[in-house]
């Protein structure tokens, strides 16, 4: 199966230091040889920060606007545009400092029910003096802001440490880790992070699509794991991160799969995908938003994968991934023969 494009979106408040970031992924990318493309949000009409790219770098811009305030579908629009123009190894959405990140995920996520892209994760970038700052006052509609944005991170940079003292740095973290329990804190002077810890702590190996294989050995024909429990813990759970994307491998038996999304997690508030079943004629497009469900038939156009994203906060990725391999191999030990007419 062809591998999901890994999709990161960048955020953190204005002049926070996500540029500085963008070029130091772009530049690692590159000499790795891949191919990587930005999709860049400026509130004003001209994209400064795009001139600081290389021209070689592919980049779709959203001008005078802020992505979340636009409708959800110019992003997604954008973002397929690119994909199919372009084929990048690996896309980075910079949102504007003052988008709400939780609307781009969104964006994201519609995006793969149609491509086969992935969110890899959200990095929000912190200016540590500024929010001391505003952490220390407690108010005005930036800090809420910026409250937001830390809390659905990924992972964090504390950036700009060198404007802070250590017991100032200390006492941000503390307030990091208060927001956000989850995300890995990753100090910094001009991001200057290696690249491949900041990546790799994004974490989630359910993320990547690729150990597939791998965890579906771990179940066995019934559907149990070899352990004899319904999940297979290959890797750590509770990873935080915002949302899950499942690209199907086989249908699935439509009863099972409306009792698993019956029975989703609270922690997940949001699931999307389009689904082929072993036991009815169509394919279907499901919507789940805070416990309602809803399913619908569709004949889409073009190549579209099956595909089911969830989105939420703090849920455990890897026991949905596994709970859906299981749908997948139980159809693959009995596959349906009563087609329901739905
Ligand atoms: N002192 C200090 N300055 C930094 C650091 N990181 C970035 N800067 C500077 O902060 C300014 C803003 O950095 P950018 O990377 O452009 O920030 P941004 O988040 O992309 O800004 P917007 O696009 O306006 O949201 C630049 O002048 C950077 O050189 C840091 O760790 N310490």
């Amino acid at each position: 199966m062809k591998q999901a494009l890994p999709v990161y979106i960048l955020s953190g408040f204005l002049g926070s230091g996500k540029t500085t970031l963008l070029q130091r992924l772009l530049d690692h990318w590159k000499a790795q040889g891949l191919r990587p493309a930005v999709v860049m949000n400026e509130l004003g009409e001209v994209n400064l920060d795009g001139l600081l790219v290389e021209q070689s770098v592919p980049m779709a811009e959203m001008l005078g606007g802020c992505i979340c305030c636009t409708s959800r579908g110019d992003l997604s629009t954008e973002l397929t545009t690119l994909v199919k123009k372009e084929s990048p190894d690996v896309v980075v959405i910079e949102a504007t400092g003052a988008a709400n990140p939780l609307e781009i995920v969104d964006a994201v996520t519609e995006t793969s029910l149609y491509q086969l892209v992935e969110l890899k994760g959200l990095i929000t970038v912190v200016d540590a003096a500024h929010l001391l700052e505003l952490y220390r006052s407690q108010q005005g509609s930036t800090y809420r802001l910026m409250q937001e944005q830390i809390r659905c991170a990924s992972v964090l940079i504390l950036n700009k440490t060198d404007r802070v003292t250590a017991e100032e740095a200390d006492e941000i973290s503390d307030v990091l880790r208060k927001w956000n329990a989850y995300a890995e804190i990753l100090p910094a002077v001009r991001c200057g992070l290696e690249p491949e810890i900041l990546l790799g702590s994004l974490g989630g190996v359910h993320l990547e699509g690729r150990d597939d294989e791998e965890a579906e050995e771990g179940i066995t024909e019934g559907g149990e794991s070899a352990q004899g429990t319904h999940t297979v813990h290959a890797h750590p759970t509770h990873d935080h991160v915002m949302a899950y994307t499942h690209y199907f491998k086989r249908a699935v038996n439509s009863e099972e799969f409306e009792q698993f999304v019956k029975e989703l997690p609270r922690d997940v508030y949001r699931a999307k995908g389009i689904v082929t079943f072993s036991d009815t004629s169509s394919r279907f497009l499901f919507q789940y938003a805070y416990r309602e469900a809803d399913f619908m038939k569709i004949t889409p156009q073009g190549e579209v994968p099956d595909v089911a994203v969830f989105i939420g906060e703090h849920f455990s990725s890897g026991e949905l991934r596994t709970q859906l391999l299981q749908l997948e191999k139980r159809t693959l030990t009995r596959p349906g023969t009563v087609r329901r007419s739905l």
